[in-house]
């Protein structure tokens, strides 16, 4: 089936938290509109740009866009920004069943609040539940995406720090808490008649039923911590895949990453409980984001009796590995990884400095975008639209992970990784110390049309005899994002089968924006034709698009 969608971008005054504040919205929505669709349908978004003065795209989290790469949405790799005025259409198949979301790729557009929720219905679904409910996870700055985008390019670096707010489909509170009663800090009992812009949206349920709830993370920064007071979580997809199900009490959830969750409404049905999230990895400095789960008929205002569940502490890494190692691939539903590898790419994520500004780099090369599309300018063989050398496949096996990088400096670099078509790429994501001593952060990475399989995490620097031995080709997950931890590595292996030039990145929007990504390229020659639209800039501009005037 098709589905059609006309969506207008404009900035629009909203109040997400309760602070008066300005977002990018679709068609006055914010978050923008769910789209709904049944897997093998094909969405046609007719996207208006009418942000007055800047290029837009939006990125369609998870989907492959097998055979429409020019669709990915990602700005100067698969198409050029939309200039302010202009109609770009987006069509593409959602292939594969699951929960995702889409987001604005371009600049800092998804703080800015530039997202909304995808979600592809199986044909049956695989599991049984009597209802659903979506959950889209963001965190909110007062400061506007403008002025952050500034500090970060600015010499000294400013940087962005936490977040105000933590927002549930777009919905926090800032001024006021649901659960003052609970709480340590003087702040007030909000006051809500629940139709305020800021008001949380509370999950209405009967009790002894069972629910999905889909959950995603288009946070911009905040790794987060789910709970359901008093409800068991059992985990059965992640990122669209069928993961082997697991319980759990509460579960972290990084940017970019999505699941779904199965729970029975099986508490005492005459109380209300807390969904609570709460901020992990980085030392919390926002209040934990709360709503309510109402057990009908009791009033939504009736506020549970029992504080909101408190999250593992913030830097208790080990909590946060333990989640992520109960997480398989499920046997019969979900493919296994090819046996063997062709090619193995080490990837060393180092905080550094470039001429005194502060960037993130990937094997010593901060990542610019050119002025041209990859994607166009490597089909067309336009050879003086980037710097086509090979980027590094390695880093140095000297180098200590433990310590600040001895020379803090590394260079600019828009480098692609040339993937030989239909081969299989290991890829090992390398942690290591930031500029300050002792410090080392999580990085959730985000592939770009692929899933891939996690093969295993580890401590330290990844040994390519005792490491390579233990990853999981049995059950490793399917996933499209997947974290590093502090001073740890991540594995992963995916086939380079889709036609097209695929960005890998830290799904932090900051760290993406000061350059911690790198750019993939495959079957490139396959790609058909690259639609006009997608080509207006840079070199293709004079190329591909005849003047109208
Ligand atoms: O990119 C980042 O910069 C700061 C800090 O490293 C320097 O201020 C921080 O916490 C980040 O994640």
């Amino acid at each position: 089936k098709n589905r059609e969608y006309k969506w207008k971008v404009e900035y629009m005054h909203w109040c997400p938290d309760g602070v008066d504040g300005v977002v990018i919205s679709i068609n006055g929505q914010f978050p923008g509109p769910t789209i709904r669709a049944i897997v093998g349908d094909t969405i046609f978004v007719h996207l208006t740009n009418n942000l007055p003065t800047e290029g837009l795209v939006i990125h369609w989290h998870g989907i492959s866009q097998i055979g429409t790469p020019w669709a990915d949405g990602a700005a100067l790799i698969s198409q050029c920004p939309i200039n302010p005025g202009e109609t770009f259409l987006y069509k593409f198949k959602v292939d594969k069943a699951g929960t995702y979301f889409y987001h604005g790729h371009y600049g800092m557009q998804r703080s800015a609040g530039l997202y909304g929720s995808l979600i592809v219905e199986d044909e049956k679904e695989a599991f049984h539940y009597d209802e659903e409910f979506n959950l889209l996870l963001s965190d909110w700055w007062h400061k506007s995406s403008h002025d952050q985008q500034i500090d970060l390019s600015s010499k000294p670096f400013r940087w962005i720090g936490e977040p105000q707010t933590l927002l549930m489909n777009g919905r926090g509170q800032f001024n006021c808490s649901l659960a003052t009663q609970f709480s340590k800090f003087p702040i007030h009992q909000c006051k809500l008649r629940g139709d305020e812009q800021y008001a949380p949206q509370i999950f209405n349920v009967h009790p002894n039923k069972t629910y999905r709830l889909r959950v995603a993370s288009t946070t911009a920064l905040a790794s987060l911590n789910l709970a359901i007071e008093g409800h068991k979580m059992m985990v059965v997809e992640a990122d669209g895949n069928y993961i082997q199900p697991f319980f759990v009490e509460n579960m972290d959830i990084y940017s970019g990453e999505s699941y779904s969750i199965l729970f029975k409404t099986d508490q005492d049905p005459s109380n209300n409980y807390w969904i609570s999230i709460s901020v992990r990895g980085r030392e919390p400095k926002t209040p934990q984001g709360l709503t309510i789960l109402n057990y009908i008929p009791n009033f939504a205002s009736k506020i549970p009796n029992s504080p909101p569940p408190l999250a593992p502490l913030w830097n208790d890494y080990n909590y946060s590995k333990a989640f992520s190692n109960k997480i398989f691939g499920l046997m019969g539903l979900s493919p296994k990884p090819p046996t063997r590898q062709n090619r193995r790419i080490l990837l060393l994520n180092t905080q550094n400095r470039i001429e005194g500004y502060t960037r993130w780099s990937i094997n010593n090369i901060s990542l610019v975008f050119p002025t041209t599309p990859y994607l166009s300018s490597i089909k067309h063989g336009i050879n003086n639209a980037f710097d086509t050398k090979s980027p590094p496949n390695t880093f140095s096996k000297n180098y200590n992970i433990m310590k600040p990088p001895p020379n803090p400096n590394s260079t600019y670099g828009n480098r692609v990784y040339m993937l030989k078509f239909n081969t299989t790429i290991d890829i090992i994501l390398q942690n290591a110390n930031a500029l300050g001593e002792n410090v080392s952060e999580i990085h959730p990475w985000h592939l770009h049309g692929h899933n891939f399989w996690v093969l295993g995490y580890g401590d330290g620097k990844f040994d390519h005899k005792k490491d390579v031995e233990k990853f999981n080709l049995k059950n490793p997950p399917l996933r499209n994002t997947v974290v590093i931890f502090p001073y740890g590595w991540t594995a992963i292996r995916f086939v380079a089968n889709n036609p097209g030039v695929w960005a890998f990145h830290c799904h932090i929007e900051p760290h993406l924006h000061l350059g911690m990504g790198v750019v993939f390229a495959e079957g490139v020659h396959l790609v058909k034709n690259v639609p006009n639209e997608a080509l207006n800039c840079g070199l293709t501009r004079k190329m591909f698009v005849k003047d109208k005037h």
